[in-house]
């Protein structure tokens, strides 16, 4: 018989709640002993960590006397708890939180498996890139995070397989975020017209659930650039941090130094309007060349050079043409030669990274068990 896994999970926004429900689905599903939001904790009972919280229906199960409640806990405390449960347990962080991020060492020594689609933990200095990997490695505990770049698409896994199998990748390129990918294909399309404004289209992707928390993480290149920080790394370069190379910005001067707090983010967005003509002229300038703008990156492996930034492109290419939250990205080897190895598809929403996190937790399981 399998022995049981215990689960914690943090963050039920947009990707927490679609995994919750993807988790209620799952045949032989661990436990769920722990769900916390920002200012909230529901646990299942120590010592019996029982009853476990019904994933399906935790928010009226939250009023059940069975289980007990809290206000928020530090992270050394959700590691506590999880360590001492009657068997191996999981980690979910679905916050962009890089506070509870720079706590997976002790998670993982703790031999609490991480599983996550938070990119800050892996894109931060390289220095918590070794201790993450050095303290799952102590603790005999797993690091999942396919989810961190492109969603759920098989991004990570594609490349880990290609360095793994000996293969030389030389260059990896493409469109990395569903947000400004649905910003330029809506507002730029490489085919019929469009008269929308930018502004108008950031606020739909953010009410689409494509953006980060803070929309201003997606529009000045960083998202970007920390996905690009982790594949480099998983392609072997050394990459200090994710602003160790130059990003490009599509944050209006005027508007940088707004405070990074939620009502930064609300006077963000109400002045962002007054910003569209800027946007305009750049659509104009690629319209002119009969091309169309999009926001890519780029990482040369032999020159160790990362590239994150609007590029003008033919309307006929496969970059101008991709549709919605799509993603692209090529990976060019030695194997596959001239003619990449290509994913594609959505790279941003809750059910499709959710996909991501499911799948890694049922790997984790898998080689738990
Ligand atoms: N949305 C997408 O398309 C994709 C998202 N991701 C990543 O997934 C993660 C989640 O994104 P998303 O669901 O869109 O974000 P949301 O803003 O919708 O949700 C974030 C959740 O995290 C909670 N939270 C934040 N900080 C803490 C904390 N310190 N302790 C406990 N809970 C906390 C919030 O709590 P509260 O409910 O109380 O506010 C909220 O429930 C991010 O790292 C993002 O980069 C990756 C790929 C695609
Ligand atoms: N905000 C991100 C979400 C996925 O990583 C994006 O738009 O790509
Ligand atoms: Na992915």
């Amino acid at each position: 018989m399998s022995s049981p896994i215990f689960l914690g999970v943090v963050g039920v926004g947009g990707v927490g709640t679609a995994f919750l429900q993807q988790l209620a689905r799952l045949p032989n599903a661990p436990q769920l002993v722990l769900l916390a939001r920002s200012s909230q904790t529901l646990l299942a009972p120590a010592p019996a960590y029982s009853p476990a919280i019904p994933a399906a229906d935790w928010a009226t199960a939250s009023a059940a006397p069975s289980l007990t409640k809290s206000g928020a806990l530090k992270a050394e405390e959700i590691a506590t708890y999880l360590a001492s449960a009657p068997g191996r347990a999981i980690l979910v962080d679905n916050t962009s939180d890089i506070n509870l991020a720079r706590q997976y060492p002790t998670f993982l020594k703790k031999g609490i498996s991480v599983v996550t689609p938070n990119k800050k933990g892996f894109s931060d200095d390289i220095s918590l890139w070794k201790d993450i990997f050095a303290s799952a490695a102590q603790g005999k505990a797993l690091v999942y995070h396919e989810s961190t770049v492109g969603a759920g698409l098989p991004v990570l896994s594609t490349l880990k397989d290609l360095v793994a199998t000996g293969d030389e990748v030389t260059r990896i390129e493409g469109v990395f975020s569903g947000t400004l990918s649905f910003l330029f294909n809506t507002f730029a399309p490489a085919s019929g017209a469009s008269d929308a404004q930018w502004s108008a289209v950031v606020a739909q992707a953010k009410e689409l659930g494509y953006t980060e928390p803070d929309p201003r993480d997606d529009l000045n290149g960083m998202d970007v650039a920390r996905k690009l920080t982790i594949l480099a790394r998983i392609a072997g370069l050394e990459v200090s941090k994710p602003d160790s190379f130059p990003i490009e910005s599509l944050i209006p001067s005027e508007l940088a130094s707004l405070p990074s707090s939620a009502d930064g983010i609300t006077q963000f967005m109400t002045r962002l309007p007054d910003f569209d003509a800027e946007m305009a002229k750049v659509k104009d300038t690629a319209e002119k060349q009969g091309k169309v703008v999009r926001y890519v990156g780029s990482i040369d492996v032999a020159a160790k050079a990362v590239k994150v930034g609007l590029q003008y492109f033919d309307k006929d290419s496969a970059i101008a043409g991709l549709k919605g939250s799509d993603n692209i990205i090529s990976f060019y080897t030695k194997r596959y030669g001239a003619n990449p190895l290509i994913v594609q598809g959505a790279g941003a929403g809750g059910d499709v990274t959710a996909m991501g996190v499911t799948a890694d937790l049922i790997k984790a399981v898998e080689r738990l068990q």
